[in-house]
């Protein structure tokens, strides 16, 4: 079983390329899915969720989003992923038609996870983000929590930014959220999307567990995604490039507690 997804570019609407459509046809994932879409000027994605709820994630340019009688104009902070700008969001609550239109080019990603249970549609701002700087020495990472676990505005989704700059690890040292055991650990699936700066970078991250039944390293490239259906998953960034990814996490409670690796836990506490 491959967990990279290499991007694509197919133009399934007028101006509307896929870049990266992952889910439960063409995965073992079975909370998280993910759509990246390239919008060109003026190009319009419209879609009706089924049993699911969705975060849709402006990741570069100026879109529309429209949702239950809601318009968001204007939205989204930024021109490149790389500016480190939080950005806005819109959660589309389950069953709910949403459309989104790009007044400038623009990129979008769509997460989301399977559920009944109704939350209303909101806007999240990239104002209201919570930033952490993270980690020391070369474990050094800018997170930008966009729906995290402290927000009560979903029912499973879990949506975060990482920034790892150039000979730096992140999702490191090693932690897994697989288990079922609250309140040590949650099982939560996660899905990574990737970008590079240079745009030729790459990444080199492992997936893996305990017992090594599961356990592949990947050449990660931009636009790429990695799917974590279980298991530990460090992400390290050659010299000379930056990393960007947005993590999607969902489980059976929308609540982030990992463990982390017990040989590698000791970089944590380095003085
Ligand atoms: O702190 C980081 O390096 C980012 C990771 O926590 C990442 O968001 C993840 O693996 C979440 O489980």
């Amino acid at each position: 079983m491959s967990l990279l997804y290499q991007k694509q570019n197919q133009e399934i609407r007028p101006g509307v390329h896929l870049i990266q459509d992952v889910n439960a046809s063409n995965s073992p994932m079975k909370y998280t899915a993910v759509k990246v879409l390239a919008l060109d000027a003026n190009a319009s994605y419209d879609e009706t969720l089924g049993a699911f709820e969705a975060g849709i994630v402006v990741l570069t340019g100026k879109v529309t989003v429209t949702a239950d009688q809601q318009r968001f104009e204007g939205i989204g902070q930024r021109q490149s992923v790389f500016d480190k700008i939080p950005t806005d969001s819109v959660y589309v609550g389950t069953g709910l038609p949403f459309s989104v239109t790009a007044q400038t080019a623009a990129k979008i990603l769509i997460a989301y996870s399977p559920t009944t249970t109704s939350f209303p549609v909101r806007l999240l701002k990239g104002d209201i983000h919570q930033i952490e700087h993270r980690g020391k020495y070369q474990n050094k990472r800018l997170v930008q929590n966009i729906l995290p676990d402290d927000l009560p505005f979903a029912d499973k989704l879990l949506l975060v930014e990482v920034y790892t700059d150039s000979g730096n690890w992140s999702s490191y040292p090693p932690h897994r959220h697989d288990h079922d055991n609250l309140p040590t650990e949650s099982l939560l699936e996660e899905i990574y999307y990737h970008e590079m700066q240079p745009k030729q970078g790459f990444v080199f991250q492992r997936v893996y567990t305990d017992d090594h039944s599961l356990d592949e390293t990947m050449t990660v490239q931009n636009q790429d995604v990695v799917i974590v259906p279980k298991g530990y998953h460090p992400v390290g960034v050659p010299d000379g490039y930056d990393s960007y990814y947005l993590n999607i996490m969902a489980g059976p409670t929308r609540v982030w507690h990992f463990h982390n690796a017990p040989e590698h836990a000791w970089i944590i506490d380095r003085k």
